[in-house]
């Protein structure tokens, strides 16, 4: 479990990170969304003590990370894919890492399996493709077998077997009971791989909860139908105080009614209804709209 309470952090009297308080629960994997620039890197670094809060406190597992005795088995993150030195190999990156903290070699060829690199263990990671390198953080981050994981942008850089692999390691690893925090700012990637969403916008908390729940935070998109008698259902809807309009593909589109209100009065009315949708915005257009107010095109 991470929990991040009252974060914040300035840069030259400007909030980056505004009073920001949620929780990475184990099992599941939480997602860290927000459009650029709105304080998701600031925060993990903040969450790994690798940049200080001005205010609010971080506990991983209930105690703060710097006093974990192994702060690696507590949380391990992957959060500058294209870090470690370029002239060493990916066996070297790893075991200078993992002697540190007495992890031995069987250890590392165990992580370089995982993440689908053991051919590659010999190669200078210099040479290596944003995609490959990901890999490498990932190992990096599993070395200690940490109770909870952390990964910035992830999936940038991999191709798509890279991101369907990257999708099931999360869900197994969260799957074993680990915490896992994944920051994107593509709505489309976490509505497939997160359980859970925390998103912000300009530092702050914009919304801290379920995929399942975000998609009814979507604006309604009308409820679509086809009838044989959309004259008559047309002027019942109009005295009810809706609005039908022509929908695409020869349907109709009612605006200011429910589809279960719909269903009902044509029931009453003995109309036959062929189809019922309502349509609600994507998930995508849920993000789009609830950070529409947060995005900066020239900064703060
Ligand atoms: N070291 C720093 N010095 C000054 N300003 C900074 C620093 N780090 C971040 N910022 C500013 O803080 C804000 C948040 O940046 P941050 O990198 O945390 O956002 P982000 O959500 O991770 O964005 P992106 O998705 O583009 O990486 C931005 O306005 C950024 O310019």
């Amino acid at each position: 479990m991470i929990e991040a309470i009252g974060l914040t952090k300035k840069y030259g009297g400007k909030p980056a990170v505004d009073n920001l308080s949620f929780t990475v629960r184990p099992g599941i994997v939480t997602g860290f969304l927000g459009p650029n620039g709105s304080g998701k890197s600031t925060t993990m670094r903040m969450i790994l003590g690798l940049t200080r809060p001005d205010s609010g406190t971080i506990l991983v597992n209930g105690v703060p990370f710097s006093q974990h005795s192994n702060p690696l088995g507590a949380l391990g993150a992957s959060i500058d894919a294209k870090s470690g030195h370029p002239g060493r190999t990916a066996f070297r990156h790893l075991q200078a890492i993992a002697t540190t903290i007495g992890i031995g070699t069987a250890r590392i060829r165990t992580v370089l399996d995982m993440v689908g690199l053991s051919d590659v263990a010999d190669r200078r990671i210099g040479g290596f493709s944003l995609g490959m390198s990901q890999r490498l953080g990932v190992a990096t981050a599993l070395l200690a077998d940490p109770a909870n994981v952390m990964f910035d942008e992830p999936i940038n850089g991999l191709d798509p077997d890279g991101i369907l692999w990257m999708r099931n390691l999360v869900k197994k690893l969260a799957a074993e009971g680990r915490g896992v925090l994944l920051s994107s700012h593509l709505m489309s990637e976490m509505a497939v791989t997160a359980d859970h969403v925390v998103v912000i916008g300009r530092g702050r908390l914009i919304a801290d909860e379920a995929i399942s729940s975000l998609i009814h935070r979507g604006k309604s998109r009308g409820v679509l139908l086809r009838t044989p008698r959309g004259d008559e259902l047309g002027q019942l809807v109009r005295s009810a105080g809706g609005q039908m309009s022509s929908g695409p593909d020869e349907s109709l589109r009612v605006d200011g009614m429910t589809a279960a209100e719909l269903g009902d009065l044509a029931a009453v009315h003995r109309i036959p209804l062929h189809e019922l949708i309502p349509v609600r915005a994507s998930l995508e257009e849920a993000f789009m709209e609830l950070t529409a107010d947060s995005v900066t095109f020239s900064g703060r």
